[in-house]
């Protein structure tokens, strides 16, 4: 083995947890025990054995600090779900709105885990976090996989050949020096590169050292070491410690910055916020079903309006169908289910009659300024156009996937 074999572990190998957390310890398990405020739950393989501790609120984790906080309590607040915290150094909380509702304030890999053991029902996280410290459980449920914010990619990333400045004849010119990855720009070649070998593997620092081997080992490359650092892996490759990193992106600056570069087929996931369940929770604890249902059903009407407008405008026409075909014509115009049209009544000649139309429909945000000229071509007269806040469809397709995932 090379010299970097203590602190590397293989791609084969089980990755587990901390030390300090085992119990007792072989190859393919391990047993620890946590406590939990009402009772002592035997946690094996990361997750509780048998039913739920009994108690009687729902609970549901939060991110404490860092990227995932403060867009989680916008994004409940948003959804006329605020959080009361009476202090930020408290790590408990209500949602007066949801009466049976206990807040926790946890490290988002703590709420994976504890989701697993059966101390918290719900959690909000990155998807990137659940699959690394959720390892595949299938006691995890993702009840919404897209809360639209906390956008980054786990990806590949290696570095770019170095730039070498040489002073020739007082005129500055940049050089690429030799670089392993200067012809390697997919995963595939990373794999057909020859000089991986089990005693000088390809050495991959990151903090997902689950989701890292596990990646390897379905995309063929064999001989990997991985080693594991807390932040700043980019410095990793330049400090000659490894080849290649595997760690979150979201804008590019820092691979950039450290000279670094993302390969095809090496993003290991794409992510965002989810709200994540315990699927024990939510058959065994009562109330935890019909607290989510309310949870989602007010996310999905939040995040659908978050991106339309509402539009009012004034056609002139000679009958609401008649209007309808012409706003129908138009691409941008549909709407959600089809236009709103309300005759515009005034009197005329002693005769209550409709000359004019009013329109309403839901536009993408994206497409309002096509959506007004669309309108203007076919007649539409002042055009108004306001913020949604909610829109409640029918059952949503989330919480009909969710019932069916629990064999409802
Ligand atoms: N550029 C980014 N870098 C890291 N995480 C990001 C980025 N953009 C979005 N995220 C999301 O934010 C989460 C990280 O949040 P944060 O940094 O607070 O947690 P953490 O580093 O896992 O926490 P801790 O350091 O306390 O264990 C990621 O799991 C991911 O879902
Ligand atoms: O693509 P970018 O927008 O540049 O973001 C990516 C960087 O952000 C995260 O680090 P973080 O800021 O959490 O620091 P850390 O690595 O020290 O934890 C992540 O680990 C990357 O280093
Ligand atoms: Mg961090």
């Amino acid at each position: 083995m090379s010299q970097f074999s203590s602190a590397f572990t293989a791609a084969s190998s089980v990755s587990l947890p901390p030390p300090s957390f085992y119990v007792s310890v072989s190859k393919r398990s391990f047993i620890y025990c946590c406590s939990s405020s009402q009772s002592r739950t035997t946690v094996v393989n990361g997750k509780f054995d048998g039913k739920i501790v009994d108690r009687d609120e729902i609970r549901f984790g939060l991110p404490s600090k860092g990227r995932m906080a403060g867009d989680t309590l916008d994004l409940l607040k948003d959804c006329q779900l605020s959080v009361k915290q009476v202090n930020p150094r408290q790590y408990v909380a209500q949602i007066p709105q949801l009466s049976n509702v206990e807040v926790w304030f946890q490290r988002p890999k703590d709420i994976v885990r504890k989701l697993l053991s059966g101390d918290l029902d719900l959690g909000i996280v990155g998807l990137d976090t659940v699959s690394e410290y959720g390892r595949g459980d299938e006691d995890l449920i993702i009840v919404h996989d897209a809360l639209k914010y906390g956008d980054c990619r786990l990806s590949l990333a290696m570095r770019l050949p170095d730039i070498l400045a040489i002073d020739d004849l007082h005129i500055f010119v940049q050089i690429p020096k030799y670089g392993i990855f200067e012809n390697i720009n997919s995963l595939k070649e990373l794999a057909q590169m020859s000089r991986w070998t089990i005693d000088r593997p390809l050495r991959v620092a990151t903090g997902f050292t689950y989701l890292g081997p596990k990646f390897m080992q379905e995309n063929g490359l064999k001989h990997v070491i991985f080693s594991t650092a807390e932040g700043a892996l980019e410095a990793a490759p330049a400090m000659g410690i490894a080849d290649a990193i595997l760690d979150l992106v979201s804008s590019g600056t820092t691979l950039r910055e450290n000279n670094l570069k993302e390969i095809e087929g090496g993003v290991v996931l794409e992510s965002q916020a989810v709200l994540v369940a315990s699927r024990k929770a939510l058959i065994q604890r009562k109330g935890a079903l019909d607290t989510t249902h309310e949870i989602l059903e007010r996310f999905e009407a939040h995040l659908r309006a978050a991106d339309q407008f509402m539009v009012t405008a004034n056609m002139r026409g000679s009958s609401a169908e008649e209007v309808a075909e012409r706003v129908l014509s138009q691409p941008s115009l549909s709407g959600l289910q089809g236009p709103t049209v309300s005759p515009v009544l005034c009197k005329r000649d002693g005769k209550v009659a409709a000359d004019y139309y009013a329109i309403v429909i839901c536009v993408p945000k994206k497409a309002l300024y096509k959506s007004v000229q669309q309108l203007r071509a076919i007649g539409g007269s002042g055009v108004l156009i306001s913020p949604l806040t909610y829109i409640f469809d029918e059952e949503t397709p989330r919480w009909r996937e969710l019932l069916s995932n629990l064999g409802l």
